[in-house]
C-alpha cells in the first residue's frame, strides 16, 4: 500500500475521524483548523491529498485561502462537506461544495465522499462503507486506495451530482423523520416518510442531472437511513427537539455540531421555487423551522395533500 501525505481541513467531528482512519492506514497526517497556528497553504504544501471536512458555511473562505498555483499538480482535493451552498442560485452560483472546489481548481481533480458515516461510529472503530465519486476516475481509486480498510469500505461512483446531493438533501429528510420520532407517530409513518423523502431527493436530483439509481445506493438510501435512525444524527436532533416544542434556536444551542439540513432546507426551497419542483416534505420542514407551522400541522398537511399516483 502506497504511504500519503494526507492534508486534513476542518477539526470537528468528521475532520478528526477521517484524520483517525488515515493515521490507521500509516499515511502522514496534517490537520489545520481556523485555529491552526499554522497556515493553510503551509499545511497542503506536499499533500497528495487534500481532504476538506468543513461545514458548508466554511467552504468558499477556505477555498479563498489556497493559492492554486503554488500546489503540486498531482495534488488530488476531496469534499466531505454534506451541504448546498447558500449563494445558489440556478443560473450562476455553484450550488455544491465540489463545484466550489473545482471552480477555484480547474486544473485538480476533485473527489466527493459520502455516505452512511456517523462519526461517533466510526471512532469507535465500527465497520461503515462510503462513496468517493469523480468524473476523474483514477483520481477516486487513488482516495479508495487510500482510506479502505478493514473498518472503512470505500467504492467508486462516476455520478458526482448524484452521490453529493445524496449526503446534502438526506439532511432534510432527517429533520423531518426527527420530528415524526418526536411526536411518536410510529414506524409506519416514518417508513413513509423515509420512502417519500427519497422519491423527493430523486426528483431534485434528477433535475440537476443526477442519476435516479445513484440515490438507492450509499449517499442516498444508505444515508438517509443512517440519519433517520439514529439519535447520533445531529439533523435528527434538530427535527427531534422542534417536535418536543423546543424553539429553533434553543435547539441548536444545545447541539454538538453542525446540523447542515437548517441551511440546507433554505436553499433548497429557494431553487425549487423558482424551478417548480414538488418537495413537499422538504417545504413542511422549512415551514417547522421558520416557526410558521407546528409540527403536527405539518403532519396534517402532508397528509391532506392532493390524491396522486406513487409514481408520480
Ligand atoms: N459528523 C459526521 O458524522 C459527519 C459529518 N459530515 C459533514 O462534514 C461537515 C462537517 O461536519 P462536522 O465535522 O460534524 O461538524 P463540526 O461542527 O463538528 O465541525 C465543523 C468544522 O467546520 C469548520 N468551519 C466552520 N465554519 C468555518 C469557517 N468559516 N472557516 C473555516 N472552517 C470552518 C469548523 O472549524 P472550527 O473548529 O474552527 O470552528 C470545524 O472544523 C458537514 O458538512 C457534515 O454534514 C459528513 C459525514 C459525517
Ligand atoms: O452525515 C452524517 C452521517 O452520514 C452525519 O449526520 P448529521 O450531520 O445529521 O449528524
Amino acid at each position: 500500500m502506497q504511504q500519503r501525505t494526507i492534508a486534513i481541513l476542518g477539526a470537528g467531528a468528521w475532520g478528526t475521524t477521517l484524520a483517525t482512519l488515515a493515521k490507521a492506514k500509516g499515511h502522514t497526517v496534517k490537520v489545520w483548523s481556523r485555529q491552526s497556528h499554522e497556515h493553510l497553504q503551509t499545511v497542503i504544501d506536499g499533500a497528495d491529498l487534500v481532504l476538506s471536512a468543513v461545514s458548508m458555511k466554511g467552504v468558499s473562505a477556505v477555498v479563498e485561502q489556497i493559492q492554486p498555483a503554488a500546489i503540486a499538480a498531482h495534488t488530488v482535493f476531496v469534499t466531505a462537506t454534506k451541504g448546498l451552498a447558500a449563494e445558489a442560485s440556478v443560473a450562476t452560483k455553484p450550488l455544491l461544495p465540489s463545484q466550489i472546489w473545482q471552480a477555484a481548481l480547474p486544473s485538480h481533480a476533485v473527489v466527493v465522499l459520502s455516505g452512511p458515516n456517523l462519526s461517533k461510529e466510526i471512532q469507535q472503530g465500527l465497520p461503515a462503507a462510503t462513496v468517493v465519486a469523480s468524473q476523474d476516475l483514477a483520481a477516486a481509486q487513488t482516495v479508495q486506495a487510500a482510506l479502505s480498510s478493514n473498518a472503512f469500505r470505500v467504492y467508486t461512483n462516476s455520478d458526482v451530482v448524484g452521490v453529493e446531493l445524496g449526503g446534502a438533501l438526506k439532511n432534510v429528510i432527517a429533520i423531518a423523520v426527527g420530528a415524526c420520532d418526536g411526536l411518536q407517530l410510529g414506524t409506519n409513518a416514518k417508513a413513509a416518510l423515509v420512502t417519500r423523502g427519497l422519491a423527493e431527493i430523486i426528483r431534485v436530483g434528477t433535475y440537476w442531472g443526477a442519476k435516479p439509481e445513484t440515490f438507492y445506493g450509499l449517499s442516498g438510501l444508505g444515508d438517509l437511513l443512517a440519519t433517520c435512525n439514529s439519535a447520533l444524527s445531529r439533523n435528527y436532533q434538530v427535527g427531534y427537539g422542534l417536535a418536543q416544542g423546543q424553539s429553533l434556536s434553543v435547539v441548536l444551542a444545545q447541539l454538538q455540531g453542525t446540523a447542515e439540513g437548517v441551511n440546507t432546507t433554505q436553499v433548497l426551497m429557494k431553487l425549487a421555487t423558482q424551478q417548480q419542483i414538488a418537495v413537499p416534505i422538504s417545504h413542511q420542514v422549512d415551514r417547522l423551522l421558520r416557526g410558521d407551522i407546528t409540527p403536527q400541522a405539518a403532519v396534517e398537511a402532508l397528509m391532506l395533500r392532493d390524491y396522486k399516483p406513487e409514481t408520480r
